[in-house]
C-alpha cells in the first residue's frame, strides 16, 4: 500500500493526550495526520472523525463554514469516550486546494452558492477522493467504526472501502449567520443530513 504510517509521537491537547501519526501518501506526495486515543484493537466499534483540511476554518477562525467547531467537537467526543481516531486529511477546499477555494469564496461573495462556485471554476461540487479515508483507517488497522459526520457520501465511501460503519454520529456544530447559506446548500445540494 502506498500509504505509510511513517512516524508517531505523543500529542498533548486541551482534550487530553492523543498519539499523532504522520502518514505519508506516496501516490499524491501528501502528508496526512491521524490522532488516536486509547486501545483501538478489539471488537468494540471505534469512534472516528474523517476531517478534510480547512485552513481558514480549522486554524484561522473563519465563520464561513462549520469546520473549526466540528474539529473541536470531534476531539472532545473522542476524549469523552477515551478511545477514537481523528483523521486529518489534506483535502483542502473539498479537494480543489486553497487558492481555488478562495477563488470559490470570491464567487460566493458575488452571490453564487458553494456548488455553483466550484462548478463555475471547472471543478466537481466535491472533488475529494474518499477512498483515502478507507486506506487511512486500514493503515491504522481500524475496521469497525462509529462515524462522526453529516455527510452520507463519507459513510458510503467507507463502507465501499470495506470499513464497517455501525453508526453515524451527527455533527451539528458552529452554525452562525455567516455560514447559514453554506450549510443550507450542503443540505439541499450535497445531501448532508441536518
Ligand atoms: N470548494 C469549497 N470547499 C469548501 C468550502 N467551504 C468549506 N470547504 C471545504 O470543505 C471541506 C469540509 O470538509 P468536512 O468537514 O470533512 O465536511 P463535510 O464533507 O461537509 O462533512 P461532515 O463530515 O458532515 O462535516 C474542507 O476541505 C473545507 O476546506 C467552499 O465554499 N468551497
Ligand atoms: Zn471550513
Amino acid at each position: 500500500m502506498s500509504l505509510v504510517d511513517a512516524a508517531k509521537a505523543k500529542l498533548p491537547t486541551q482534550w487530553g493526550e492523543f498519539e499523532i501519526h504522520a502518514l505519508e501518501d506516496k501516490d499524491s506526495q501528501k502528508e496526512h495526520v491521524a490522532l488516536t486515543m486509547g486501545d483501538l484493537s478489539g471488537d468494540e466499534p471505534v469512534l472516528v472523525r474523517v476531517h478534510s483540511e480547512c485552513l481558514t476554518g480549522d486554524a484561522l477562525f473563519s465563520m464561513r463554514c462549520d469546520c473549526g467547531p466540528q474539529l473541536e467537537a470531534a476531539l472532545q467526543k473522542i476524549s469523552e469516550a477515551g478511545r477514537g481516531v481523528l483523521l486529518y486529511l489534506r483535502q483542502e477546499g473539498r479537494g480543489i486546494g486553497l487558492v481555488n477555494k478562495i477563488r470559490a469564496y470570491a464567487l460566493q461573495d458575488q452571490g453564487m452558492d458553494t456548488v455553483e462556485a466550484n462548478e463555475s471554476l471547472g471543478f466537481a461540487a466535491d472533488a475529494r477522493d474518499f477512498t483515502l479515508a478507507g486506506r487511512t483507517l486500514q493503515a491504522l488497522q481500524v475496521s469497525k467504526i462509529k462515524l462522526m459526520t453529516n455527510n452520507p457520501r463519507k459513510v458510503a465511501a467507507l463502507e465501499e472501502a470495506g470499513i464497517d460503519v455501525v453508526e453515524r454520529v451527527p455533527m451539528k456544530y458552529g452554525k452562525n449567520p455567516h455560514n447559514e447559506k453554506y450549510l443550507s446548500t450542503k443540505h439541499g445540494k450535497l445531501g448532508h443530513l441536518f
